[in-house]
Formats: C-alpha cells, sequence, structure tokens
C-alpha cells in the first residue's frame, strides 16, 4: 500500500515510465466535477496512464485542455454527450473511475442521492457493456452499497460482469481512520494502518481497530469508531450546502486506482487494498457485496481476506452492519432489475 502522504513513489515514477507494455487507456466518468477534476489532475500524474480520457455531460473539453499542457506522458481527450461522446470515451478503457452524480447537501444521508444517482450509474453501466466490457471499474458514485449492486446487474443483463473487475471505492475510509488514529495517538499516519470493513455509509462502516494493534480506552473506541464512521458528514456540514468530500476523495481513488494499475499492468505483486466486492463472507446472511481488504492481481480481485480476529465490541458492530447492507444491497438489485 502507499505511504499515506504520498500517492506515487518516485520509485514507482522510475520504474513503470520506460515501459510502453505497463501503460493504458483510463476513463473518468464525471471528469469535470468536484472529484472528477482533482482526480484526474493526480491520474495525469500516473506514470501507468497513456490516455486520460475524460467524460462528463459538461465542461470536458476545458478540463482536458488545461490538463493536456501538463508535461507527462499521457493523452488527455474531453468527451460530452453530443456525439455520443461517451462511446468515444469509453472505448478500449483499460480502467474507468465513475464520480458521476450528485452529493450531499447537510441533512441528507447517502441513501437520499440514490433517486438521482441510481440511473446515472445504470446508464453509465449500459454504456461501458457495450464499449469497454473487459474493463477494471471502479464506483465512486453514492450510494456505493447500492451503486455497486446496480452496475453489476446491469452488467449481468448484458452478458459481461465480471465480479473481478467491479470495485467499490471505500479507500477514503482507511484513509480517515489512518489519520483520525495517528491524531489521537501522536503517530505518523503512514505508520498507522486501520482495517475497515462492511460498506460506504454511517453504521454500514465497521473500522477493526484492535487490529492496528494499538491500546484504545472505552471513550477513544466510541469517538473513533464514530468519527471513522461519520466522517463524511464532517465535512458535508463543514462545506454547508457546497457539496461532500472532493480533495480527500480524489486522494483515496488515485490512491486506489493506481494500486489496480500496479496490479493489472505493473506486475507489482501482493498489492493490498480495501474495495466493496462480491463476496461471500455475509453471503449466508444474504449480504452479496462486503467490503475487506482484497489482493490485487492481473486479473482484478485475486483474493479477498477474512474478517479475521475480532473483538465483542467489533461484532456489535457488524452486527448493525449486515442488515442495513442487506438492504442497501436489494435496494440496488430491485432498481437495476
Ligand atoms: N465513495 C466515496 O468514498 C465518495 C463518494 N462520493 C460521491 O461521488 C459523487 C460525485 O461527487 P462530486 O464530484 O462532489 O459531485 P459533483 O456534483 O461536483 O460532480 C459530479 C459530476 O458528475 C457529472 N455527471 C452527472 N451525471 C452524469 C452522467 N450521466 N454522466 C457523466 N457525468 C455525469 C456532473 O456533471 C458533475 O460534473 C457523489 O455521488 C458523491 O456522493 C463523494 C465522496 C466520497
Ligand atoms: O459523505 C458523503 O456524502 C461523501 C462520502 O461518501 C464521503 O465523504 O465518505
Amino acid at each position: 500500500m502507499f505511504a499515506a502522504s504520498r500517492v506515487f513513489s518516485t520509485a514507482a515514477k522510475r520504474s513503470f515510465s520506460t515501459s510502453a507494455a505497463n501503460l493504458s487507456k483510463v476513463a473518468v466518468v464525471g471528469a469535470a466535477g468536484g472529484i472528477g477534476q482533482p482526480l484526474s489532475l493526480l491520474l495525469k500524474e500516473n506514470p501507468h496512464v497513456t490516455h486520460l480520457s475524460l467524460y462528463d455531460i459538461v465542461n470536458t473539453p476545458g478540463v482536458a485542455a488545461d490538463l493536456s499542457h501538463i508535461n507527462t506522458n499521457s493523452k488527455v481527450t474531453g468527451h460530452t454527450a453530443e456525439n455520443n461522446g461517451i462511446e468515444a470515451a469509453l472505448k478500449d478503457a483499460h480502467l474507468v473511475v465513475i464520480p458521476a452524480g450528485v452529493p450531499r447537501k447537510p441533512g441528507m444521508t447517502r441513501d437520499d442521492l440514490f433517486n438521482t444517482n441510481a440511473s446515472i450509474v445504470r446508464d453509465i453501466a449500459t454504456a461501458a457493456a457495450k464499449h469497454c466490457p473487459n474493463a477494471h471499474f471502479l464506483i465512486i458514485s453514492n450510494p456505493v452499497n447500492s451503486t455497486v449492486p446496480i452496475f453489476a446487474e446491469t452488467m449481468k443483463k448484458a452478458g459481461v460482469f465480471n465480479p473481478k473487475r467491479l470495485y467499490g471505492v471505500t479507500t477514503l475510509d482507511v484513509v480517515r481512520a489512518s489519520r483520525f488514529v495517528s491524531e489521537v495517538k501522536s503517530l505518523d499516519p503512514k505508520d498507522v494502518n486501520v482495517t475497515v470493513i462492511g460498506g460506504h455509509s454511517g453504521v454500514t462502516i465497521v473500522p477493526l481497530l484492535s487490529q492496528t494493534g494499538l491500546e484504545f480506552t472505552k471513550e477513544e473506541l466510541d469517538a473513533l469508531t464514530h468519527r471513522i464512521q461519520f466522517g463524511g458528514d464532517e465535512v458535508v456540514q463543514a462545506k454547508n450546502g457546497t457539496g461532500s468530500a472532493t480533495l480527500s476523495m480524489a486522494f483515496a481513488g488515485a490512491r486506489f486506482a493506481n494500486s489496480v494499475l500496479e496490479a493489472t499492468v505493473g506486475g507489482k505483486k501482493n498489492v493490498v487494498e480495501p474495495s466493496f466486492v462480491q463476496s461471500d463472507i455475509f453471503a449466508a446472511e444474504g449480504v452479496e457485496y462486503f467490503s475487506t481488504n482484497v489482493t490485487l492481481g492481473p486479473e482484478g480481485v485475486e483474493k479477498i481476506h477474512a474478517v479475521g480476529q475480532v473483538t465483542d465490541y467489533e461484532k456489535e458492530l457488524i452486527s448493525k452492519a449486515v442488515p442495513e447492507l442487506k438492504k442497501n444491497i436489494a435496494k440496488g438489485n430491485a432498481f437495476a432489475q
């Protein structure tokens, strides 16, 4: 995993800058938005990317022109809905990152975004099934617990679903957890890895603080657990109606995209990241998708890690997460039928 303070190490840049065979087309859908723009900037700096393809319903020609002046190797193209621009944007993409859709305002839950974002994600999945069915798909659009099932069901209908290549992006939860714990323990976040499992909203976000190897008082556990579960709300409140996390999400999304690229085209072994993927872990409880650490390999998800040893406190958190997740997933599945 990357050190929290740097998205790309100098060594990674050096080792991948010379091999053309390692390079690939990456599309960002929702590229002109609050997340899309800084995420595209970070991807422009990624040495694995040969072609950065930006799609949005508005403004991508300007964003693409701007980014195209940065002197890194990748070509940048901007596409909008006119003239079926999504086809050109997605065709032959190796990886597609999707931060398209509306963000929260204060007082809203992520599930309140469902009515708007569900159809946006379904329509993008329909286009993806047609133009780049073998790509790796990174879903950022909320509510992730439901948009991942929507994307999967739409791909299944088109007969092209590959569960190894569909990832709900939950990286921001571990980025936050690392930062928040390091603040409490006066540590450098690069030395603090927190496993977070479950989903990406409120009580479905389950930090496994016992697995950090650090000691916490009950007060610290309660406060940290709450802050990690509701970190998104802190930003929504602070932005006061103008949106939700964009810059930290761009950082997290770029880290996850780079990990997938390193594992799939960079030849790197043992790349481990958390992701909300199709998973057997709680399938018996009717939970078809679950976020845990996964090992990424050349084909995508190679191994889903077990939850591991958990305390009674964490068992209780999991028992609250599972029914909520089940509901969110069922809602996504039902929408896509
Ligand atoms: N997974 C995670 O950890 C996080 C997820 N999010 C989610 O990411 C999404 C985007 O957030 P922001 O970038 O802040 O929103 P934003 O409103 O700034 O940007 C969204 C962009 O999507 C575009 N868009 C809308 N419909 C589209 C379509 N059919 N095709 C292509 N593009 C389309 C809009 O034109 C806009 O440029 C939200 O749903 C938000 O809740 C935000 C933070 C963290
Ligand atoms: O809170 C939100 O709505 C955006 C999000 O998913 C996050 O910041 O984790």
